[in-house]
Parts: C-alpha cells; structure tokens; sequence
C-alpha cells in the first residue's frame, strides 16, 4: 500500500527547475531519462564519452522544454571528468538537486573468462567512479538537501550466471549506498539514495548482447526511465522495475542450447 500510494504522489512539476546530473546519458535508459527530465522542466546535465551523441542529446531536451539543457563528455574512468561535472554544475547552475548514476563500461554476457583485468577495469567505471562522483558532489546535495539515484540490476541482488564481472561492480554499489544511507541517517544527512533494481530491459545495447540467449521479452526503456525518476524524486529507497519469470539457456557443445529454469540453477 505504501509503495503505490506514494509513486500516485509523484507529480512532474516536482522537477521544474531542479538541477540534475545524468550519467551514461547518450543511449538507453539514461538518454531516456534526460528526455523525461526535460519535459519535466528541469535543468539537464549529460554526460558519457561520445559527445557528438550527447550534442544531439542536449538539442532534443532543449526542444522538449529543458529548463537548461548542458553536456559534459569523457570517460568515468578518468578522475578528471567526474571534476569538471561537478565544477560545471556548481559554476553554471549553481548547485545539484539529484545526481543520477547510470553509466556501465562494456561487458559481455556470457561464461567468466578469467581477465582479472577486465573485472579491474569495470569496477573503476561501474563502481570506483560512483563512488567518487558522490563525494565530490556530496557538498551541493547537502545544500539543497537532495538525491543520489544509483542504477543497478536484479544481477545485483543476485548471483546470476553470465554477468561475473558485471554482477560483481553491482554488488559492490549495494554495499557502499545501502551503507551510506544508513550514515545519512544516523547523522541526519538530508541526501536521499534511490537504489534501482532493474530486469533486462530493451536497450539497444543489452539487446545485442543477451536477447538471443535470454528467453523473455524486455521491458520498454522509456517507462523504466520515468519509473527511475519517480522513485528518486520520491526518495524511496529502492525501486523494482519489471521482473518476470524466464528460463536460461544453457549452451551445449555443438553451438545449441538446453532451456534451464532459473529456480533449477
Ligand atoms: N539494459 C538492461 O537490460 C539493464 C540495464 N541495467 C542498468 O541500467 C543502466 C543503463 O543501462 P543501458 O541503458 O542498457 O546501457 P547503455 O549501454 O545503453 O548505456 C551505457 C551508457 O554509459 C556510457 N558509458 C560507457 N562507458 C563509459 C565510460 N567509460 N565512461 C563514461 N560513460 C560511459 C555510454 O556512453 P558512451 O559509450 O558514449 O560513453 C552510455 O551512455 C546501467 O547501469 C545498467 O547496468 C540494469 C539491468 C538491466
Ligand atoms: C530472476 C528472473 C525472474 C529474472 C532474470 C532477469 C535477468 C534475465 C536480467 C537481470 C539483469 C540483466 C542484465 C543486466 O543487468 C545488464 C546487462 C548488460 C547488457 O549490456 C547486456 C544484458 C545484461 C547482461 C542483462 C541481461 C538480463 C539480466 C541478467
């Protein structure tokens, strides 16, 4: 009853004229989200590597209604990137009201391959950078007593088969925020962290990698983007977004597969 009665609370106009970060912002569900934003009214802050991607990003929120609508580009691997973002939020917008972390390095979706460097690498970008982009942007949501929302996945929660080093950087992420949202509480931090818990949606990325191997349809990225922003806004803890019951194909020798229901592995 909670959980309902509180997202029929959510209104739109609660993001006219907040200030918000975007991560992972040039495809999938975070350039979804950047759109939502900007219908909403907000001013949008976008970043990832690709930055002609992000130009046309920026340009279809100012078109939506974006209060403000900037870019960022770079690697979450390097340090510098998670600097200017927060130097440019503070400079040109005066202040942060949510910081949505989104972005996820390249992975693949299948067998652990062994490559410690690999599992190095992806926790610097899908945890390490999290972690740092909090920090620094820490002092501003203090000011504006306002929200961190941290994307993750049912592979998160659980031990999933084909996700070794993917799993391992979401779970690291549960650690550290469910953690912190404890501190804030103990010391009266007014920050909200907004844990999201995701199925397998239909991004064109996780499409190319798993949607001949896994046997059920993905859910649509736009709701997932507008269900992420609801439970921010509305400071829940956690947001589920979309499970559903699905068998996994186990490959065999010759290049076939054998069905196996999740609750058998
Ligand atoms: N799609 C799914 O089925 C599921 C997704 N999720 C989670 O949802 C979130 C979004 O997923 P989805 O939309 O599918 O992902 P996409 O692959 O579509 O987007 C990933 C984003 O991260 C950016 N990115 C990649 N590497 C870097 C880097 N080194 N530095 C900075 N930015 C980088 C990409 O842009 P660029 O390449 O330009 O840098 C892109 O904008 C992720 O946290 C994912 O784990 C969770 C469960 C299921
Ligand atoms: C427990 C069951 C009822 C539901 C199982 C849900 C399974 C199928 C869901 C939960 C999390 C999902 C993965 C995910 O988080 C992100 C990615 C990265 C992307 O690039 C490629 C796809 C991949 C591996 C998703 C594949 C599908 C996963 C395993």
């Amino acid at each position: 009853f909670c959980f309902y009665s509180s997202r029929e609370n959510f209104k739109p106009e609660m993001l006219k004229g907040k200030r918000v970060i975007v991560t992972g912002a040039s495809t999938g569900i975070g350039e979804q989200m950047a759109y939502h934003l900007a219908r909403m009214g907000a001013h949008v802050l976008v970043t990832a590597r690709t930055e002609a991607k992000l130009q046309q990003v920026v340009e279809r929120c100012r078109a939506l209604g974006a209060s403000s609508a900037r870019l960022v580009s770079g690697s979450m691997e390097d340090m510098a990137t998670t600097r200017q973002l927060v130097e440019v939020a503070e400079a040109e917008l005066g202040g942060l009201d949510m910081l949505i972390l989104n972005h996820v390095g390249k992975s693949y979706f299948n067998y652990f391959d062994g490559d410690v460097g690999h599992v190095q690498k992806l926790l610097n970008i899908n945890f390490l950078s999290y972690v740092a982009m909090t920090v620094s942007a820490l002092p501003m949501l203090k000011r504006s007593g306002g929200s961190i929302v941290v994307v993750s996945s049912m592979a998160g929660k659980v031990g999933f088969p084909f996700t070794v080093p993917y799993s391992a950087t979401k779970f690291a992420l549960d650690g550290f925020f469910s953690s912190l949202r404890q501190e804030f509480s103990i010391q009266s931090v007014n920050v909200s962290i907004t844990l999201c818990i995701l199925g397998f949606i239909d991004t064109e990325n996780a499409m190319r990698a798993a949607a001949d191997v896994l046997l059920m349809s993905p859910a649509p990225k736009e709701e997932c983007a507008l269900e992420i922003i609801k439970g921010g806004t509305l400071r829940q803890r956690e947001v589920y977004y979309r499970y559903a019951s699905t068998k996994l194909p186990l490959p065999n020798d010759n290049g076939t597969y054998k069905l196996i229901p999740l609750n058998r592995l």
